[in-house]
């Protein structure tokens, strides 16, 4: 398709400003003081567990929820007291909500015909959108006549077509089985980047968030948690909540203890360590990725700064490219992930190692 075809479906992208933002279900608050800064032409997620807030706050910028207190900034304009159709976002649901007794092209100029709009601009936002999402070919059927995938790609064109400033997309993957999931979520990050739109996308699921996203809101329990690109989030984690959401991790339960102005994280299983100078004396977990640490034989020493926990190997599963270790210490099981280079066959059951960890590879929380 040639690049001026899509002149039809471009707007200026929106920059979005949510602050202070309360929402309360009657008694039950589902967003606890929400601030987010999303930037003009952004693909940004809402990503946490199931009842986090996201779809909540999702409806709060389409119209569908109304917050308690704070303010939802589009493109200048606070769109909270606006009607969801005078806020110029597009919004795409999970369950495609299409209407069953239209064809696809009904689908997609029905929204259009309200607007005031010339039938020449109509018929070309609609045949743009439908090339976009590759279904000019079966504008004339139903719904009912589409795969689960198609249907969702007219979902999509159907809100493209209105040319929104933003928009916004529902768990738009979740009817879709695996191997389709992936494609689609390729379509949907190369339609965004083509028409540079701001796009909130909501998931559950951190490897969709990952790869699509530009950068991630994880959530929990009506509150922001923290913000950043992919790998930011799984590097350097804020708290527990978002260092194990983000991805397989290590946890060794503690103790920080002052030893005159040093400070040392004691193990629950005894094992003393170095800890930050800065940190205050307390219960504590000790944190890193399975892929962060190595194993070595128990005889040999520690290598320069590195923390060492000695462990008792309960476990390997051989996974190709990796070995991941089952490993006890301290009576708390963790895994190392260990390259299989060669034909070494590593460690086995039963081994007793030191787990080496490089202390900027590991963190201390709460
Ligand atoms: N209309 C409502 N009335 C009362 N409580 C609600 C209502 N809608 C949502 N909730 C509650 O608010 C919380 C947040 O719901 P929300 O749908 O935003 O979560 P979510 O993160 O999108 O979850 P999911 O991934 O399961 O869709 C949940 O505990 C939910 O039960």
């Amino acid at each position: 398709m040639a690049e001026s075809s899509l002149d039809a479906l471009k707007r200026e992208a929106a920059e979005i400003s949510i602050s202070n933002v309360n929402v309360s279900y009657g008694a039950y608050h589902a967003l606890k003081n929400v601030n987010l800064e999303i930037k003009p032409g952004e693909f940004f997620a809402f990503l946490g567990p199931s009842g986090c807030g996201k779809t909540t706050l999702l409806r709060l910028i389409a119209g569908f929820n109304t917050a308690q207190t704070g303010s939802v900034v589009i493109g200048g304009r606070n769109v909270l007291t606006l009607p969801p159709w005078r806020r110029d976002v597009g919004m795409v649901f999970q369950s495609y909500a299409l209407w069953p007794h239209m064809t696809v092209w009904k689908n997609v100029t029905f929204g259009l015909e309200e607007r005031r709009l010339s039938a020449q601009e109509r018929n070309q936002r609609a045949e743009d959108a439908l090339k976009l999402v590759g279904l000019e070919k079966l504008a004339d059927r139903k719904p009912s006549q589409l795969s689960g995938g198609q249907q969702q790609r007219v979902a999509l064109a159907r809100t493209i077509a209105v040319r929104p400033t933003v928009l916004l997309l529902d768990e738009p993957l979740s009817n879709l089985d695996a191997s389709l999931r992936v494609q689609v979520r390729r379509e949907i990050l190369a339609m965004q980047r083509r028409l540079g739109l701001t796009t909130i996308f909501v998931t559950h699921d951190q490897e969709e968030a990952n790869t699509v996203c530009d950068r991630i809101a994880v959530m929990s329990e009506g509150m922001v948690q923290q913000v950043g690109t992919p790998m930011e989030l799984y590097d350097n984690p804020a708290n527990l909540f978002v260092g194990r959401f983000l991805g397989t991790a290590n946890t060794v339960s503690g103790e920080i203890r002052a030893n005159g102005s040093e400070r040392v994280f004691q193990a629950v299983g005894g094992e003393v360590l170095p800890a930050p100078a800065n940190e205050e004396p307390g219960p504590a977990k000790l944190f890193f990725r399975p892929q962060n640490a190595s194993l070595v034989t128990k005889s040999e020493v520690a290598s320069g700064s590195d923390l060492r926990l000695s462990a008792r190997i309960s476990g390997r599963e051989f996974l190709g490219s990796t070995i991941r270790y089952a490993l006890k210490t301290g009576g708390e099981d963790i895994f190392i992930d260990v390259p299989h280079i060669g034909k070494r066959n590593g460690f086995s059951e039963d081994d007793v190692v030191g787990v080496q960890i490089s202390p900027s590879d590991a963190s201390i929380f709460r």
